[in-house]
């Protein structure tokens, strides 16, 4: 292989990790000249001693810069971390304060890194959608004079609900896909999560490095039992560095001191090969415990919720049996494309069309002008009070896409069949800098109006998530739902079976994982209509609303309303650290900070 090839194939598997090319190239050939041009020691151990010497250069660069930082001292002084009872960080990472631009920017990164205290694991009210998975109060749409209506659908457990009627408590039940046939799939018989419980097993937390046996590759055996699969510690198990080699501040080669050899976790696919593509997540600070959830690509349902998926429920008007290929190339749009006013939502490309994309941002940015439904009895209002349920508070008519599908005549690879293809983004889950947790990533460019995943987790009634809401405790409470409420109210009497929720805490996909973004959010989630014509269920899928660079953290708007203070469910203090943060809390204490900084100046 020639050194061009070399460094081609050194520079890829970095990516694949996270790790920019800029960012590495010049480590690499620092590594290439100090050992020769011996490219086996590069490469030697799935290029190990590039990713130390990557990470120990991100570490000596934070470290001489943070001398010379007056606000390093700041950050010491700084508040409790953005998540109440977070285990400190081992280091200080200020490898990002000199990627920030000028002073507005490394007051807000300073603020990020101080960690703020945070109400954490929220429960909170969603102002302009019903949507929001930091939240267990599935919706909450407001509608003051400016907003709308705004109602909940889910109390906070310690709140009497109005049926005392005694539950068995069917939450945290933690299951792996085994068995399970999924909705999305269209099979006839759709078994539960439930039904296979018994088979199933108990997700652990990933355990350390020390209590793990290590397999005969030197990576981590954390067993079947965990949900991420194999872990590859770059530096905590010794076999991982049985080279022992690293790239000391002066250039030469040594062993590694025992802090050096906790400074990453990798785990190659977290969606234990179940997604067309690999998802990996790196912990750069070893300091966060794995998250404890089984990956499901798809929805699947839980125990009550009515999916009925069968292909006689399909009209003939409602699909495009005629169709041949690729129904974008027709020059009259088929009937699929009915539902987006005859035009299709996707261009050529498999990108949302600039129009769809436009229409459906207008309804996040301006609820208040689009159209709301309200149903003569709602379901979420009803498993709050099942005597005398509230008036419903309104539900927003939200634009759909629909996919043609099986009964359609059009093939697989038809232009307007995208999210039920599946993943096909390189992603990423990490470790934010910012106090959120984890977050997505994506490890490649991203054109305006791709689509990213859709949010996958097990389809519940709202009794159901009501349920799990109230009898979960510490760390078993559920903080990943969203409503299915689309389309309510525009029918009468919507059964309970019907009114559909998601979960993604105990399992979900990617998507349970995108953590929220006020306002200018790089995601936007839109309704996709598949396998069943009717809206009681339908996936909700996320694309990008705007262009997005490699390495960018992919956010989602929630539709948080930070100002009610009224909803018992307190809302996560927001780190989104944008400029049009909606949490005031939030907001204050970074201009209280930046005030500071100016003092100082
Ligand atoms: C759907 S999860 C996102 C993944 C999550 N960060 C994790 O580590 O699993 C939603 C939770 O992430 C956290 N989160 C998301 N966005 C946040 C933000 N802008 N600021 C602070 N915390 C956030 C909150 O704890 C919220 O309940």
């Amino acid at each position: 292989m020639t050194t061009n090839t070399r460094a081609i194939k050194a520079l890829e598997a970095m990516k694949d990790l996270g790790i920019s090319e800029d960012e590495v190239r010049p480590v690499l050939l620092k590594l290439y000249k100090l050992y020769d041009k011996k490219w086996e020691l590069i490469e030697d151990d799935n290029y190990r001693t590039l990713i130390d010497a990557y990470f120990e250069s991100k570490e000596d660069k934070a470290y001489f810069e943070s001398k010379e930082d007056k606000q390093e001292e700041h950050k010491r002084k700084a508040p409790a971390s953005c998540h109440d009872g977070e285990k400190p960080k081992q280091k200080l990472h200020l490898v990002d304060i000199d990627n920030q631009v000028l002073s507005a920017d490394n007051s807000r990164q300073v603020l990020q890194d101080m960690k703020l205290t945070t109400n954490s694991q929220a429960f909170m009210a969603a102002r302009d959608r019903k949507i929001y998975p930091g939240a267990a109060s599935s919706e909450g749409r407001c509608k003051d004079p400016i907003d709308g209506p705004c109602h909940r659908s889910i109390q906070r457990k310690n709140m009497s609900r109005g049926n005392d009627k005694p539950k068995s408590h069917p939450g945290s039940v933690s299951t792996s896909c085994n068995g399970s046939l999924n909705a999305s799939n269209g099979n006839l018989t759709v078994k539960s999560l439930s039904d296979v419980y018994q088979n199933t097993h108990k997700i652990e937390a990933t355990p350390t490095c020390n209590n793990n046996t290590r397999t005969s590759k030197g990576n981590i055996d954390i067993g079947s039992s965990s949900p991420l699969g194999e872990v590859k510690s770059s530096l905590d198990c010794d076999a991982a560095l049985r080279t022992g080699l690293n790239l000391s501040r002066n250039g030469s080669r040594q062993t590694l001191s025992e802090d050096k050899k906790k400074s990453f976790r990798y785990v190659e696919d977290i969606t234990k090969g179940s997604e067309n593509i690999k998802i990996s997540l790196l912990d750069e600070t070893n300091s966060e415990d794995f998250p404890k959830f089984n990956y499901i690509p798809c929805n699947t349902l839980y125990q009550s919720a009515n999916v009925n998926i069968s292909l006689a429920r399909i009209a003939d008007e409602d699909c495009c049996s005629d169709c041949l290929g690729d129904c974008l190339s027709l020059s009259v749009p088929c009937a699929c494309s009915q539902e987006t006013g005859g035009e299709f939502a996707y261009t050529s490309q498999g990108l949302l069309s600039e129009k769809f994309l436009t229409d459906c941002m207008s309804m996040v940015k301006e609820p208040q002008h689009h159209h709301y439904v309200f149903c003569k009895e709602c379901p979420i209002e009803r498993t709050k009070n099942e005597t005398k349920p509230e008036s419903c508070k309104g539900h927003l008519v939200r634009k759909f896409i629909k996919e043609c599908w099986r009964k359609c005549g059009c093939d697989m690879q038809c232009g307007n069949r995208v999210v039920q293809r599946g993943l096909s983004r390189k992603l990423q889950v990490f470790l934010t800098q910012e106090g959120k947790g984890w977050g997505v990533r994506t490890l490649e460019d991203l054109p305006k109006g791709s689509f990213v995943c859709e949010y996958a987790g097990e389809i519940l009634t709202n009794s159901e998530l009501y349920d799990r809401i109230v009898y979960s405790t510490g760390n078993d409470r559920h903080t990943y739902p969203v409503t299915l409420d689309a389309d309510w109210g525009s029918e009468v009497g919507l059964q309970d079976e019907e009114a559909l929720c998601l979960d993604a805490t105990n399992n979900g996909n990617v998507a349970r994982f995108i953590n929220h973004r006020c306002s200018d959010a790089n995601l936007i989630d839109i309704p996709v209509e598949v396998e069943t014509p009717d809206r009681h269920y339908y996936h909700l899928a996320l694309f990008t609303n705007k262009d997005v660079s490699a390495y960018e953290e992919l956010t989602w708007d929630y539709g948080i309303d930070f100002d009610d203070h009224t909803h018992p469910i307190e809302a996560f203090q927001c780190c989104c650290g944008s400029a049009f943060c909606r949490d005031r809390k939030q907001k204050g204490l970074f201009d209280n900070l930046t005030n500071l900084l100016l003092e100082l100046i």
